[in-house]
């Protein structure tokens, strides 16, 4: 295990990073990056990473002890060589770097992060922006992607992050005429804010990750040690317990229906179908283990099959579901070079790290380092993850093995405790609904494309809530900056009017205008990047792209068993085979044999799959476009 340079070790570029900044600043007055042959346009991206590095990461605690000291907090010989279920020990130096319970960091400076007032947070009225500019008009279908890409960013988000509700403080919305909402009143609860260390807080407060920071699958393993334990439960060789119901595995229950998992909000069976599928796949990893290491005991079984898992589940999100919803081809090269280096798999596979740096042979095995901040998300992060617009309305069910339309679900009928109906009631398998999903269209992240599920949600906790409402206040509450501030933060041209922000679109233009009172710094982060002119191939902003280029290679350079710890030593020799030779096709081939002929006909698994026998009759707007 190698140390790990301290996090308040200043980041700087060297003079060559320094120079391709400058070039570039350059040529991007005259040419956006994505427009650069894709190699140019690479080096292009590699010089907004060198510069994001630079400015863009702040920690918002007093000092770094809050981290944890080697001393303070020494690693248990335990978890010396694997993951701790509540993210400690990450960091062999800061063993409290990316715990569960520590703060969102942030990707611009604190001043800029200040809690707005009364009057701030509310104008304009976020449930107007919901109503007018984020309600969907009719379903706009992103035909670049499947609903797997949808339901997989959503099983992300909840290992990455979720923060806290108040219990006493709620914010009053006002219901403008006429509006259609069922209460008198709509109150949403406040994010519950870290208790005040300084000065700072107390201006720009600072918020809590239910969640570990870490990508440590703890969506599926839980964020503490006690909760991994209980979902072992008595399964043998290191495997999570499942519900083996015969002619389909689900996940256990508790005696009020919740599904035993790491994280269980929000359910749907978008979430059902990918949780399974990967406590699947780590109980296939661990018979793999077994098998090849008859004396390991459970324990070296678990520790070893939640790294590769992991390790797995990371890889397919760098270099198969990003490359899906931004597909251009210079991000295609760039993400696959956060794994592989840009030498690419083929000369990886053949010769090995060539290089010891993450440029030529990828981030894993580089070495982990913090660049000048100790490692947690941020809040900004956040922001650009509300991609709400990518659920639909319906989702039409088909046979895998036929292709024969069984069902026609709204997506409230698949939701929270109805999650598994069109399993129950439609005798459909798993392979059937990831065949499903593997033809629906997600919605497409863009304006007036929230569906009203998620605009009129009722949740199991008793919250009835507008997501479009809460996604606009949420990021005002927290002081993430709005569309332009957030631009210049970000080393980005601000809008100068509405129509320069929408590309010249008068329509949406004149609506912004109305709704933002004429001015366009008011526009919101969340409501600008739905609104601008998208590069070729995107499926979401290049504004909140920014975000991306920063923090997604950031998740993986951090940490430590991924960065540093690359072994055989941890992983063992199948568990690295099983990383690098396997993708998300494989897991899906492997679990659902049947699904192979309909994945032939996709170049990615979250691109829309061929489409099987009969369902190329179905007519419906959720396979057709
Ligand atoms: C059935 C589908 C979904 C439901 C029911 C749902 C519901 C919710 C709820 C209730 C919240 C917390 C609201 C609050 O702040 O009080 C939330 C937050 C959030 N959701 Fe979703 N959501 C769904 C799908 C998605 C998808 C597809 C994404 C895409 C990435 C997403 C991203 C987020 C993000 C980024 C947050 C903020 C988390 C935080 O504040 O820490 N959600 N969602």
């Amino acid at each position: 295990m190698a140390s790990q340079p301290d996090s308040t070790v200043p980041y700087t570029p060297s003079l060559t990073k320094k120079v391709l900044i400058f070039l570039f600043k350059g040529v991007n007055k005259l040419i956006a990056w994505h427009k650069l042959p894709t190699y140019i346009g690479v080096l292009n991206l590699a010089a907004y990473r060198y510069e994001l590095r630079q400015h863009n990461l702040h920690d918002v605690y007093p000092s770094p002890e809050y981290q944890g000291t080697s001393e303070s907090d020494p690693i248990p010989p335990e978890f010396a060589h694997t993951r701790n279920s509540d993210g400690l020990y990450n960091n062999v130096n800061q063993p409290k770097m990316g715990c569960v319970g520590m703060r969102f960091g942030r990707n611009v400076s604190r001043e800029h992060t200040k809690k707005p007032s009364e009057e701030e947070l509310l104008s304009p009225n976020p449930r107007v922006v919901s109503e007018v500019l984020l309600k969907r008009d009719t379903f706009k279908p992103a035909t670049i992607l499947n609903l797997l890409a949808a339901a997989w960013i959503q099983f992300q988000v909840h290992d990455w992050f979720m923060h806290t509700n108040s219990t006493t403080e709620k914010y009053n919305v006002k219901l403008p005429t006429n509006d259609t909402w069922s209460d008198p009143q709509m109150q949403v609860e406040a994010t519950q804010p870290d208790t005040p260390l300084d000065g700072t807080n107390k201006t720009s407060p600072a918020y809590k990750n239910e969640n570990t920071h870490w990508w440590d699958g703890s969506q599926i393993y839980g964020s503490s040690e006690v909760r991994t334990k209980q979902l072992r439960g008595l399964a043998k060789n290191g495997k999570l317990e499942v519900d083996d119901q015969g002619y389909v595995t689900f996940l256990p229950r508790d005696e009020n229906g919740i599904p035993q998992t790491g994280f269980s909000s929000n359910w749907w069976l978008g979430l059902e179908m990918l949780h399974t599928l990967f406590v699947l796949e780590h109980n296939a990893i661990c018979s793999e283990l077994a098998q090849a290491n008859p004396s390991w005991p459970s324990e070296k079984i678990f520790d070893t099959a939640r790294l590769v898992n992991c390790a797995l589940m990371a890889k397919i999100h760098t270099t198969e579901w990003t490359p899906a919803i931004l597909a251009h081809p210079a991000i295609e090269v760039a993400l696959n070079g956060n794994w592989w280096g840009v030498l690419g798999e083929k000369l990886y596979k053949l010769l090995g790290r060539v290089a010891p740096g993450e440029s030529l042979s990828g981030i894993p095995g580089s070495g982990a380092e913090q660049h000048g901040a100790p490692f947690s998300l941020t809040e900004e992060f956040v922001s650009v993850y509300r991609l709400h617009s990518l659920i639909p309305d319906n989702i039409a069910f088909f046979q895998a093995a036929t292709g024969a339309h069984k069902k026609t679900y709204p997506v409230r009928g698949v939701a929270f405790g109805e999650a598994r109906a069109p399993l129950e009631e439609q005798g459909l398998d798993f392979a059937d609904v990831l065949y499903s999903f593997g033809i629906n269209y997600p919605g497409a992240v863009t304006l007036n494309n929230t569906p009203d599920f998620l605009r009129d949600l009722h949740t199991p906790e008793g919250r009835h809530i507008d997501m479009g409402t809460i996604d606009i206040l949420r990021d005002r509450e927290r002081g993430v900056p709005r569309y332009n501030a957030f631009r210049t933060l970000f080393h980005m041209p601000r809008a100068t009017s509405f129509l320069s922000l929408t590309g010249g679109n008068a329509a949406v233009a004149s609506k912004l205008e109305a709704v933002y009172d004429g001015d366009v710094d008011k526009v919101d982060l969340l409501v600008g990047c739905l609104c601008e002119p998208l590069p070729k191939g995107f499926g979401f902003s290049d504004t909140a792209f920014r975000v991306f280029i920063l923090m997604a290679s950031r998740r993986l350079k951090s940490d430590r068993f991924i960065a540093t710890d690359w072994n055989e030593e941890t992983y063992g020799s199948v568990g690295m085979r099983w990383v690098q030779g396997n993708g998300m096709r494989d897991v899906l081939v492997r679990h659902f044999p049947v699904l192979e002929e309909s994945l032939k006909g996709s170049k990615n698994p979250f691109a829309p799959w061929g489409k099987i026998g009969k369902s190329k009759e179905y007519e419906g707007e959720e396979t057709n476009a």
